[in-house]
């Protein structure tokens, strides 16, 4: 990839799935792009494509019109290159192998000879945190070491964009806030670029550089929010609690329904 290429780039793309009753219009027209280094959030209503849109540029699925570049190629072809990690809201770690072998695993995958996978793991465990718990089975671990472990395994072959998909849905509010608090520095230290799909507002304004909302039937990109609330290093909890934070969240909010605080389905905007 040439410096400058763009971590993400979707030029008109639509996705449409044929169902028993008829077509679904899950994308529509998308345009979207993500910079080198860039987090950038997806979050509108249940059913918007937020999940949609995450699958075709990892590979899962393929659009029905449109082009997607990742880090300058094919999805294909940058999924073959490993180009990115993923991480789901389910951690889905193996139980029987232990935390450091988790992390491993997709190094052991592609060959890379033991010693070398050993030590990427103690620098991922140290990155999360979770040193003392290299050789612990998921099973002894909270909630939110699981996810923790999950984030190192995605980032193990050093990718410069991640795929997250509500990785944080299933935590209580105190650990995830303290997750987002690390994956802004871990997005930081590692450069990667990161998609990022929530149901959260406060979430998608914390974390992102940019907030792009989404409307169902069909999913359309409505609106995108500038958040920049510091860098990483300045990005502490006090930053919830500050006008700007304030300002994007009520941003966000009015591209998601206007400027009356109604709820909207499968939307958090505590
Ligand atoms: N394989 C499929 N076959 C048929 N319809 C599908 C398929 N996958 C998604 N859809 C439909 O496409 C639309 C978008 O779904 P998608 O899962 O991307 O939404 P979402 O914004 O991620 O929703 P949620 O926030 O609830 O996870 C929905 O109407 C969904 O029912």
């Amino acid at each position: 990839m040439s410096a400058g290429t763009h971590a993400v780039e979707v030029a008109g793309v639509s996705r449409v799935f044929d169902t028993k009753k008829g077509p679904v219009v899950a994308l529509d027209d998308v345009d979207l792009t993500v910079a080198a280094g860039e987090f950038v959030s997806l979050i509108g209503p249940s059913g918007c494509g937020k999940s949609t849109l995450l699958r075709l540029i990892a590979d899962l699925d393929q659009p029905t019109s449109g082009t997607i570049a990742v880090r300058g190629k094919g999805p294909r072809q940058a999924r073959l290159d490993r180009e990115y990690g993923i991480a789901f809201q389910q951690a889905g770690l193996l139980p029987w192998r232990t935390v450091a072998a988790n992390i491993e695993l997709p190094l052991q995958v592609h060959g890379v000879a033991k010693g070398a996978r050993r030590a990427r793991a103690a620098e991922l465990l140290e990155l999360i945190g979770l040193t003392d718990f290299a050789d612990h089975h998921p099973d002894q671990l909270s909630g939110g070491m699981q996810q923790r472990v999950a984030i190192a395994r995605a980032l193990a072959e050093s990718p410069k964009l991640l795929l997250m998909d509500e990785p944080f849905g299933a935590l209580d509010e105190i650990t995830r806030e303290r997750m987002q608090n690390e994956l802004v520095r871990i997005a930081a230290e590692t450069g990667a670029a990161v998609v990022f799909v929530t149901h959260s507002i406060p979430e998608a304004v914390f974390l992102s550089d940019r907030v792009v909302v989404m409307s169902p039937r069909p999913g359309r990109i409505t609106g995108v929010v500038d958040c920049q609330l510091g860098s990483s290093s300045s990005r502490t909890d006090a930053v919830r609690d500050e006008a700007g934070f304030f300002h994007a969240v009520a941003a966000v909010r009015e591209h998601l329904h206007g400027t009356a605080p109604v709820a909207v389905r499968g939307v958090e905007t505590r």
